[in-house]
């Protein structure tokens, strides 16, 4: 679903990331890991096609040209409570907004997207908030809207960057959930997080990352939070 070969990308002089090779396939779900600057947001931003790489290959759904399947993937990027709080959006606004690259700009909402709006803003408990300016609700709530977005298109690629920052460990709890039941649909997840309990009960592959290369990827349940220590702590 997902495959990187000899990727390499950089910021002007600065390479942050060097020779990834990394195969995701359709239903894992995959976390990324490694200690701050390692590349992971860079990585991810590869992978949704946000920075084109300056040597190698990324291919989705099988293709190195995937413009027509953009529609299909769906990201949630890091720090997205950091938005123009004064921006006049309401929380129901913001989620259908997630429709629309499967929608086109110029369509009206329909009743079932309506619909879709308020199922999974009650899955994401934040029903009571949907008529209220996004900008009105705390840190955590927005991120969970964030996701809310990010989930109504049902992509077939869902890529989260450290998406359990700033959230409860209630609302934490319903997002792994809710990740669970998208990877039971066969949605392919990426995710970043510094979450070593999540990532040792949920992930399928985990891709541990420093200084722009991958030192290890683990497959399910190899990973541990002793294995982690080894990697980061003992050089
Ligand atoms: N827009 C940018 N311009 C220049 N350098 C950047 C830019 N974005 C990231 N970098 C650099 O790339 C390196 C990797 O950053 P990146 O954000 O991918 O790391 P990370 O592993 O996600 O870190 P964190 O855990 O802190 O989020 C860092 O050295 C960072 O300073």
């Amino acid at each position: 679903m997902i495959e990187l070969i000899d990727v390499s990308f950089g910021f002007e002089e600065k390479i942050v990331l060097k020779d990834i090779n990394l195969k995701i396939e359709k239903g894992e779900l995959c976390t990324i890991v490694g200690p701050n600057g390692s590349g992971k947001s860079t990585l991810v931003h590869v992978i949704t096609g946000i920075y084109k790489p300056y040597k190698g290959i990324v291919k989705l759904f099988g293709r190195e040209d995937y413009r027509e399947q953009r529609r299909k993937i769906s990201f949630v990027p890091q720090k997205v409570s950091s938005f123009n709080q004064l921006f006049p959006i309401s929380v129901k606004e913001t989620v259908l907004l997630g429709l629309v690259p499967q929608k086109g700009f110029f369509k009206r909402f329909n009743k079932e997207d309506f619909k879709k709006a308020d199922d999974i803003l009650k899955k994401l408990d934040l029903y009571e908030t949907k008529d209220k300016q996004l900008g009105k609700l705390s840190g955590g709530q927005q991120q969970r809207v964030f996701i809310a977005r990010a989930l109504i298109s049902e992509p077939e690629i869902l890529i989260l960057d450290e998406p359990t920052v700033g959230i409860d460990s209630k609302s934490e709890e319903i997002l792994y959930n809710l990740l669970l039941e998208q990877k039971n649909n066969n949605t392919t997840i990426v995710m970043v997080t510094h979450d070593i309990f999540a990532i040792k009960d949920y992930a399928d592959k985990v891709v541990c990352m420093k200084d722009g290369e991958i030192l290890t990827i683990f497959g399910a349940k190899e990973f541990s939070a002793k294995k982690y220590k080894q990697i980061y702590l003992t050089d």
